[in-house]
Formats: C-alpha cells, structure tokens, sequence
C-alpha cells in the first residue's frame, strides 16, 4: 500500500456517487452540532439515493470541515458568546457511529451475499435436471419450466448482486465522505513537527475505499456460504464432499502460510513506501534550494533508496503470494479432476449420474473459489486492516476529541510557570523551570543565543506544543484546557519560517476565514503596516500569493505574517523574529505595530536575535541553554546585555576578529535611551 500511496492533498479523489447522506451532510447548517454530526456520519447507505446527492460528497466533506472548524459564525474578532460552544467533532463518536453503519450495512450485504450464492445452485441443479431428466424422458414440459425458474433464478441472481455492490460502493463514500474531514483535522492538529506523515493517513481512507469496492471484500462475504455448497457435494456422494472439504482444508492452511510468509515483507514494503513519499514530498517543499545548489540528484537517490527497498520487499512478498496463489490453484484444478474423475469412478458402480458428477463438480469448485479469493486477496485485506488501524489510531487519540466549554474572551494575561520540555525520543531537557508572567498589553523581548530553546518556548506560548511538565496559562486557564478553535481566535503568531497559503493577500491575513469581513482584514493590515506595501501591488489585496511565496519578497512575506498575526484581534501574540527580513523601513513598521499594540492591550512577546526590537518592549527575557539567565525591565537588562556584549566584542577583537554587529545595534539602543 505504501507503495502506491499517492500524496492526499494532491490528488483529486475520484468522485463516486453520493449517498442520502451525503444530501443531509450537505443540507446541515454550518455549525453542526456533535449530535447533528454523528447524525450524519450514521448513514446507512442502503443504496436508495436520490440523484441529487450523487457527486456531492465534497460538499458533505466541506460541510464536515465546517463543523470541525467550528465555524459558527463568531465573526473575525473571535468575540463568541460566553456559553456557547465550539461545534468541535467527538472523532471517536464519528468513528464509532460511523463503523456502526458501516457494520449494519456490511451485515445487509453478507445476507444479500448469501442469498446471492444460493441463487448460484440454480445452475447446477438445472443442469442436473437436464441431464439426467429431460435427457431421459424428452419432456418438453419440464425443459420449459425448468429454463424459467432458473432464468428468475438468474435474474433474482444478477439483481441481488447489483444491490450488494452498489451497497458496498455507498459505504465506501460514506466512509471517506465522513471520516475524510475528521481525519485531516487530527492530523493537522498531531502534526507539530512539520512531519506530513500524519496527513498520509488521509491516503489511506483511499486504500480503504478501494478495498471495500474491490472484489475482495465480495470474495471474503462468500465464505458463509461454503458449508452449505460443502454439504451439497455430500449430499451427492460423501466421498466427493470429503475431496472438496480436505482441499478446503489445504487451501486455508496455504492462506495461513501466506500471510506468515508475507506479512513482515509487506510491512517493511509500507514503511520504506510511506518514507519515499515523505522524501518526495520534501523534495516539492524545497524543489527551489533544491535546483538552486544542485541537490536533486542527491534528493532522488534518497528517493530511490527507500523506493527500492519497498520495491525489494514487496517483490519479496509477491514473490511467495505468486507461488502460494499457484500452489492452490493446482490444488483447485486438481480437486476438479479427482471430482470429475472420482465421480465416473462410482458412476461405473452405479452410485452416481452424469448430471450428479456435473453437479457436484460445479457446487465443488463455487465452494473452493471463496477460500482462493480470499488468498489471493489476502494482501489487500491486511493493508485496509492495518490503513484502518491508523485512521482509528489517529482519530481515537486525537486531543480535539474533548468538547471544551467556550470561555470569556481572554484579555491576554500570560502565566508561564516552572515549564520543562523534553521532547520524545530525544529526550534532550529544552527548556528547564522557565517562569514568568506578562499583564493584559505588556510586552516581552526575549533574547538568547541560537538553539537555546526560545522558538520551542514561543511555540509553547501558543498552545502549539504542550511542556512535559509545568504548564501556560492565558487568563488562568491552562492552554490545553481552551477550546483550540477558541484560543486560536485570540492568539497571533508569527512563526520564524512564515508559510503563506495559495491565495490571495487578502485571504491570508484573513487566516483563509471566509466570514472575515473587508474592515477586520483592513485592520489587521493597518496594525501591521503593510497597507503602504500592499498598494504597490498591480492587484492589492487580491494579489496572488503561490505557494512558494511568489510574487512576495521575503521580507513582505513576514510582514504579511505580521497582519496574520493580528488579525481578529488576538488577545495574545507571539512573534519568532518578526525581523529576521526586515528592511529598515520593515523595522520602523513593526515597531509601530509594538506600540499599537500596547495601545490595544495586546500581550506581545517577540522573539529576537536582533536588539533593535528591544527598544519597543516593556520586558526582556534572556534564554541560556534552557534556562532563565535574567528577566526583568527592559531598562535593566539592556546594560547587561551590553556588558555581556562588550565583552564578547573585545574577546573577539582580542583573537583578530571584526565588529560585531550586535554589540554596535547595542550601543545605538544605549545611546537612544540616554
Ligand atoms: N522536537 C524536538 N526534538 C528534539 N530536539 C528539539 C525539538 N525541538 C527543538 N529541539 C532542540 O531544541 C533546541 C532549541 O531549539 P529552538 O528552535 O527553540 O532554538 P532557538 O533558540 O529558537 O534557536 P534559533 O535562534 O536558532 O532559532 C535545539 O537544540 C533543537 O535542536
């Protein structure tokens, strides 16, 4: 499976037919309520569909978005009504109702199935009839009747069976339709570190889908009804019933053997599959460094390492499925032969027909085609096994599982207490007992030698990691404990590398919000101070932002990411080197957007290398390798970092070295105060 895993937010999914549900996912108000959704997401697809909710599957899945998102209508400024609630998913109730369904309808094909196999006998026992009666008394009478209850038979037959694949397609949409949603927002929510393997799973709702509409899934349905053929042949001659039960019998243990021999190969074929399109993906993201310093072959070879050695399991797999699939094909053919052949055999004697040996050498090879689909299918089945074990994996765990009571809008007062961060597996202490506590509309410099910690510590202001131990509280209330939607709303962060979405600026200040209105977005960018900026663009606000930034420098990027930060008036900010690419002009504006700020009543903490940003905060903050080195009033700690500053300037003068850029920007900050 991994090796055909196709990247899901790259590839369109095939439309499909649409579902009742579909139409009622799709007729849902926006703010789905968890009862309306799990509602929904309880189809039961029994194939009645009307027209019109064919094709609509993308608008349930939106309409599922929506309710994931919450999008209930609390405008761009985040100011919801105290009491209400986040329309948040439960996962694991979608989950749950969702394989109910999907259950109750899996139950209604396996009886259609059988009815299905029943049917099926209608062609041997009308070949029996043939043979051994009209043949024998030349009645047409009886050929008549028998060729029309077999053509009903036939019909019922062809009917039933159309019912259970179009069954089985609906419940296949439904599954993705429903669970497609749900799926990409844990992801999301689980993915911190940048990693896409968790979005991947939504590639394997595909497998899934795939698997239930392909023909082994049917295949393995047919399996109840073997007894009944199996008892049948014994019927007809015991010793033709013991042939084709001993070669069931083989070909089980041949299944079993399959998956023994195949499993591990499999597995690593997945796992090597999933890291090549993590590579690949990889290569996509940085396809511009990439080709500018002559990386691709070194990309591709990564690539075709890990292709090849999927490749190499999987060959190693198929290899034994091939020969496994052989060997109980010779065991079915031959099986046929020692029915035809054994059947003459005590036909000379004078135990059997003709017409009983055709008979039995039918009913014989329908019970055996099962149990033989079913090992040459016995691959995909362990992949939609195993690609539902992630999905249930990842939705089950999923910490949007928890319907938070929505708060009153925070007005921004920040407590950091005694924080330690030791990330899995590295086990590296990050941070260690960072505490500190900012009032509504106080700003925070904080400052630090690279790999210090302080980007892991902003990350950590915004809820998007938790610390091992210690927590942050905005307003009293741990992050973990709002609302995520909710306390997105109210925090602004701008990361350190900003990432702008495909669409136009306008759009991405308004954080792709589709009920933002023209003032909020205005706003946003005013506080920013990119409005200057964005008039110079032939399109203004609806200039299109491409996904590698284009047609935006990088210092525009960020200051775009600034008017992001702020938009809807969050209550809380978090800024990773606001001026990292930052002109002089960039730098008075985000200056500026400090002090409108503080004017707002906005929390700020900016995160810097550069001192010249220090100027506009209330309170500087020094990281040493995890730790608080000093944190007091700007005034104060500024001679120490000049100190420090001077020191290292002379150590550096000392060994031969030139100035040292910020030990200047510090004395220039000196000198402005003075
Ligand atoms: N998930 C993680 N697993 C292991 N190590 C991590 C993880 N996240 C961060 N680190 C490590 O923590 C340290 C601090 O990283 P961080 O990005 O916070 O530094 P920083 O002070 O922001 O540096 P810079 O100024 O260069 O951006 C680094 O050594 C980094 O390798």
């Amino acid at each position: 499976m991994g090796n055909d895993n196709r990247h899901p937010l790259r590839n369109g999914k095939t439309n499909g037919a649409g579902t009742d549900d579909a139409e009622d996912i799709d007729s849902a108000p926006a703010d789905v309520e968890p009862d309306n959704t799990a509602k929904a997401a309880s189809g039961n697809g029994t194939g009645n569909g009307k027209g019109a909710a064919i094709g609509n599957i993308f608008d349930g899945i939106k309409s599922r978005a929506n309710g994931v998102n919450g999008a209930d209508g609390h405008g761009a400024n985040g100011s919801a009504a105290i009491g209400g609630r986040v329309s948040s998913l439960d996962f694991r109730g979608v989950l749950t109702k969702g394989l109910a369904s999907c259950r109750r309808n899996l139950a209604t094909v396996a009886v259609f199935s059988f009815v299905v196999n029943l049917l099926v006998l209608a062609i041997p026992v009308y070949l029996f009839n043939l043979s051994d009666r009209v043949l024998t008394s030349q009645s047409m009478d009886t050929l008549v009747m028998l060729t029309i209850v077999v053509v009903g038979a036939i019909g019922a037959h062809v009917l039933l069976d159309l019912a259970r694949r179009t069954i089985l397609m609906r419940v296949a949409v439904d599954l993705e339709s429903n669970l497609g949603a749900p799926v990409l927002s844990a992801a999301a929510r689980s993915s911190q570190n940048g990693s896409s393997r968790e979005f991947q799973i939504l590639s394997e709702l595909q497998h899934l889908r795939s698997f239930i509409t392909g023909p082994v899934l049917l295949t393995m349905l047919d399996m109840p009804v073997v007894p009944i053929y199996l008892v049948v042949v014994f019927l007809v001659h015991p010793h033709l019933g013991f042939i084709v039960l001993g070669t069931g019998i083989v070909l089980l243990i041949l299944a079993l053997l399959n998956q023994k021999f195949t499993a591990v190969h499999f597995a690593r074929a997945n796992a090597f599959g999933t890291r090549a399109n993590l590579q690949a993906d990889a290569m996509a993201r940085n396809a511009q460094v990439m080709n500018a310093m002559g990386m691709v072959p070194e990309g591709v070879l990564i690539w075709g390492g890990e292709t090849a050695e999927s490749l190499k399991s999987q060959v190693s797999a198929q290899d034994r499925n091939i020969w496994l699939t052989a060997l109980s094909k010779f065991v079915r053919l031959g099986t046929q032969i020692a029915i035809l052949g054994w059947g003459a055999y005590l036909a000379t004697h004078g135990h059997l027909t003709g017409g009983m040996i055709i008979a039995a050498s039918i009913v014989g090879s329908r019970a055996l085609s099962p149990i033989e689909g079913t090992i040459e299918g016995w691959r995909s089945f362990v992949q939609a096994r195993s690609a539902f074990a992630r999905v249930r994996k990842l939705l089950q765990s999923s910490p949007l599982n928890f319907d938070r009571l929505r708060l009153p809008r925070p007005k921004g007062h920040l407590i950091v207490d005694r924080i330690l961060y030791v990330p899995q597996p590295a086990k590296k202490v990050i941070l260690n007992g960072v505490s500190f506590e900012l009032k509504p509309g106080e700003s925070l410099g904080i400052v630090g030698a690279s790999g210090t910690g302080k980007s892991t510590l902003g990350k950590m202001l915004v809820g998007s990691i938790f610390p091992t131990a210690g927590n942050v509280r905005l307003d009293m209330m741990d992050l973990r404990n709002w609302d995520p939607r909710q306390l997105g709303e109210n925090v602004g962060y701008l990361p350190q590398d900003v990432q702008l979405f495909p669409a136009s600026i306008k759009e991405n200040i308004a954080r792709m919000r589709k009920d933002a209105s023209d003032e909020s977005i205005f706003d946003a960018a005013e506080i920013a101070d990119v409005h200057a900026m964005v008039s110079e663009f032939a399109q203004g606000y609806e200039t299109q932002v491409s996904m590698d930034g284009t047609p935006l420098s990088g210092g525009q990027k960020q200051r775009i990411g600034l008017a992001r930060a702020f938009f809807g008036d969050p209550q809380l900010v978090v800024l990773d080197e606001p001026n990292s690419n930052l002109d002089p002009p960039g730098e008075r504006a985000l200056a500026r957007a400090l002090e409108l700020a503080k004017k707002k009543q906005i929390t700020v903490i900016a995160i810097t290398q550069r001192p010249s940003l220090l100027r506009s905060v209330d309170k500087i903050m020094i990281l040493q390798k995890g730790t608080v080195q000093a944190l007091g009033d700007r005034n104060d700690i500024i001679p120490l970092l000049t100190a420090r500053k001077e020191l290292e300037t002379q150590k550096v003068e000392a060994n031969g070295g030139g100035a040292n850029y910020q030990a200047e920007e510090l004395d220039d900050l000196d000198r402005e105060d003075e």
